[in-house]
């Protein structure tokens, strides 16, 4: 088979690759050896958004409760995970065959099997029956994205130890659950499973919470779940993790022992580099297996690595970004280097972290004189009328420029993209003044952290 470019991996960095190309007239072929749609829709945002969706009420009721605004019986609402497992079997599956329909409408011939590059210009596909078919390409996107990583101490088996793939088709809930991990992962799962009545335990091993993010977001995570009665252990390390009798058993460096009805080891994620013939054709890998690109995306002669796979950032939207950038060069259309600039994240759940730039300490990193402004969420009327007026909303400044922006509290991941075009444009006080928010919003919080004294970072 022949064609012009060959993505391997529909995730969402190969996917919205293959049908820009498509649309550009570029003959192209996707290949995958699982499922369309990749870790996102399959194992990653999807289904824990659904659940996190799904379950939110119950958070909302114990917020409101708090405040003796309602009354309810938390025994008395329960989420049925069966329930919640059958729509996201069905969600999935009919996002699966919406998927391949757009493919054969644009024109993508999909092949479903594992590549494997074997020459420059060659990739072979074998198929789950051993069937192999060669494709000859002139250009290549490598999306291949990423797994899970763990440590050979605390490897999940299935059984009682669970990695965040095994975690999201449990049937039932476990009472307790601890969890390894206080990433991202970790604090959506536990959140999820802590909605549904499992008591959470969370080992993480850095200072703090969401290492990447700043530390007052972390420490300030901390303290509300610990007021929801986390169980946080920051700072220590695992020696290990096993199922023993049916029950997960963490022993510590220390030698004390947690045990629980399941664990969930959420420690990063591992490229899906090796054995994919990379090194035959020009490739490299850094030390822990991403593929090493250029500023262009390029990683060999004719092939790009675009999303999880080359680990500039590990997000759906920039594995989105990056794809569309390299079709938008094979095509001829773009002739400046890749420029991801502000990639907005979030962190899911009833505390929710967001972040459009630096934070405080990359920041100091980058050198100047760094400032900060602060405002607390106990002050918005919209976040008080959620019965959440917690959180801060927090701008970071180098030599009087927006450089970043970083929230935590109820509902912030809405104000992350208005964040991010702030952040890219960097507004002064004087044009963000003439700008009309609505009151009552969470925006509001925003501007006011914009607004806000800075403070001098020393
Ligand atoms: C639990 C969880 C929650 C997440 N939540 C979010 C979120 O809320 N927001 C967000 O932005 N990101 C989230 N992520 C991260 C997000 O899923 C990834 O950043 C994104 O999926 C990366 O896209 P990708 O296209 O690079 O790779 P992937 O989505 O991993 O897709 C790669 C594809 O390549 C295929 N493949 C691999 N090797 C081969 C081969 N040799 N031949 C053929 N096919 C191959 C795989 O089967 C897979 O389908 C989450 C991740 C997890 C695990
Ligand atoms: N909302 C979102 O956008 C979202 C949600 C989930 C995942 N993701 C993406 O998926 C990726 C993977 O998430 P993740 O949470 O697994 O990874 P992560 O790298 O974000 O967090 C892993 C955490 O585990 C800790 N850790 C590592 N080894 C440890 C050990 N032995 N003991 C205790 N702690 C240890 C690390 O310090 C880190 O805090 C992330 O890069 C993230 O970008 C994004």
């Amino acid at each position: 088979m022949d064609c012009a470019l060959v993505v391997v991996g529909a995730g969402p960095g190969g996917f919205d690759a293959a049908l820009e190309a498509a649309a550009l007239g570029i003959e192209t072929v996707l290949v995958e050896r699982e499922n369309l749609g990749g870790t996102c829709l399959n194992w990653g945002c999807i289904p824990t958004k659904l659940f996190l969706g799904a379950s939110a009420p119950l958070a909302s009721l114990a917020d409101h409760a708090k405040l003796k605004l309602i009354e309810y019986d938390p025994e008395s609402v329960r989420v049925s995970l069966p329930a919640l497992q059958n729509r996201k079997r069905k969600l999935i599956a009919g996002t699966h065959k919406a998927m391949t329909q757009r493919l054969k409408k644009a024109g993508v011939t999909l092949v479903q099997g594992s590549g494997r590059f074997t020459a420059p210009g060659v990739l072979e596909v074998e198929d789950a029956e051993g069937g192999v078919t060669s494709i000859q390409y002139k250009d290549a996107i490598v999306a291949t994205g990423a797994g899970s990583a763990s440590f050979p101490a605390i490897a999940p088996d299935g059984d009682a130890v669970l990695d965040p793939q095994q975690i999201l088709d449990l049937e039932t809930p476990p009472e307790s659950l601890v969890i390894v991990g206080g990433g991202a992962i970790g604090i959506e799962m536990g959140e999820v499973f802590s909605r549904l009545g499992a008591s959470i335990t969370l080992v993480e091993a850095m200072d703090h919470l969401l290492p990447y993010e700043d530390t007052e977001i972390g420490g300030g995570l901390a303290k509300l779940l610990k007021r929801d009665k986390w169980a946080l252990r920051i700072g220590e390390r695992v020696a290990s993790l096993k199922t023993m009798d049916g029950r997960a058993v963490l022993t510590m460096e220390s030698g004390e022992t947690i045990e629980a009805d399941k664990a969930l080891v959420a420690v990063g994620r591992k490229p899906n580099s090796a054995g994919i013939g990379l090194e035959a054709v020009g490739c490299e890998l850094d030390s822990r297996g991403f593929v090493k690109t250029d500023e262009n995306l390029n990683a060999a002669k004719n092939i790009y690595a675009v999303g999880d796979v080359n680990g500039i950032a590990l997000l759906a939207h920039a594995a989105t970004h990056q794809g569309h950038y390299v079709v938008r060069r094979i095509a001829g259309r773009e002739e400046q280097p890749y420029a991801g600039g502000v990639i907005p994240a979030c962190v899911y759940g009833s505390h929710e972290v967001m972040r459009a730039g630096l934070t405080e300490a990359m920041a100091v990193e980058a050198g100047g004189t760094v400032e900060v402004s602060r405002f607390q969420l106990a002050a918005n009327p919209y976040a008080q009328a959620q019965s959440a007026g917690y959180g801060f909303v927090k701008a970071i400044w180098i030599n009087g420029t927006l450089a970043g922006i970083s929230a935590l509290g109820h509902g912030v991941s809405h104000l992350v993209t208005l964040a991010e075009v702030l952040v890219r444009e960097k507004i002064t006080v004087d044009r963000l003044d003439r700008y009309v928010f609505a009151h009552p919003t969470l925006d509001e919080g925003l501007a006011e952290a914009l607004r806000a004294p800075r403070e001098a970072v020393s």
